[in-house]
């Protein structure tokens, strides 16, 4: 089984979970009233929009640095982060619902949910306590995702879809995205390039497009929004040294 599949299924195993705990139309009643922060707006701001992650860990980086998810919102808040990524995934990633709450209280910039969605009751889940939700075009069929984008919008969440070839970027612009992130790492063998943005981006003119993963130089987010890019996504090397947003942030 490759890492994708075995989160997948760590993931829908704890949907299962989740399905027997709480009820879900109960659960979609509080996901409606929930106060959301605008995600795209935020990305759509002049210039380029940087998405701070904080990740404790990472199958393809392991260990990376265990930080407070609180403190380290604040610390990427102030250096202009326009919105934050929280991994919530517990298992390879060390990540938790706690640690978004967390960090989403101490910041005002609106926050992504990073985690493997694989069932409607997580979109609830994340429409509770999260202004944008990741939905990984890999991980769904045709019939599956649009629903899902469907959902997200119904509950006022930003859903961003996250394709890594011209099929999923194809199957992101039917369901009707707005939000599309392109993920420059490959989650198969975990190999990073960030041409993946600048071979997509023609195609997904029309969306607010996030060049993910493989950003560690102020150079590198550069060549990103040359190619077309409105926000970049910078988990690891941020969390390394935070500054690299400040400098990302001032690109003119
Ligand atoms: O640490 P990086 O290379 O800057 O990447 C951040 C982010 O793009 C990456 O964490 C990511 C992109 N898509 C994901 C899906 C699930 C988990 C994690 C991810």
């Amino acid at each position: 089984m490759s890492v994708l599949d075995e989160l997948a299924a760590a993931a829908a195993e704890r949907a299962r979970a989740l399905r027997e705990r709480m009820d879900p139309d109960e659960l979609y009643q509080r996901a409606v009233l929930f106060d959301k922060r605008d995600f795209t707006a935020a990305l759509r701001r002049p210039g380029l929009s940087v998405v701070a992650e904080v990740k404790r860990a990472s199958p393809s980086a392991g260990f990376i640095a265990d930080v407070d998810p609180a403190e380290q919102g604040v610390l990427y808040e102030s250096r202009g982060a326009r919105a934050l990524s929280v991994l919530t995934e517990p298992e390879r990633f060390k990540g938790s619902l706690e640690d978004l709450d967390a960090a989403r209280e101490r910041v005002e910039i609106p926050v992504l949910r990073k985690d493997f969605t694989v069932d409607e009751v997580q979109v609830l889940e994340t429409g509770t306590r999260a202004d944008a939700v990741l939905l990984i075009a890999a991980l769904f069929d045709k019939t599956h995702l649009p629903r899902y984008v469907s959902l997200a919008m119904e509950l006022g969440l930003t859903p961003l879809v996250e394709v890594h070839d011209e099929r999923e970027a194809d199957l992101a612009l039917a369901c009707g995205a707005q939000v599309v992130g392109v993920n420059n790492r490959d989650l198969r063998d975990f190999t990073v390039d960030l041409a993946t943005t600048e071979r997509l981006a023609p195609m997904l003119e029309g969306v607010t497009l996030v060049a993910e993963s493989g950003v560690k130089t102020v150079e590198d987010a550069r060549r990103l929004r040359d190619a077309g890019a409105d926000a970049v996504l910078v988990g690891e090397a941020a969390m390394r040294d935070s500054a690299l947003i400040s400098g990302i942030a001032g690109i003119e």
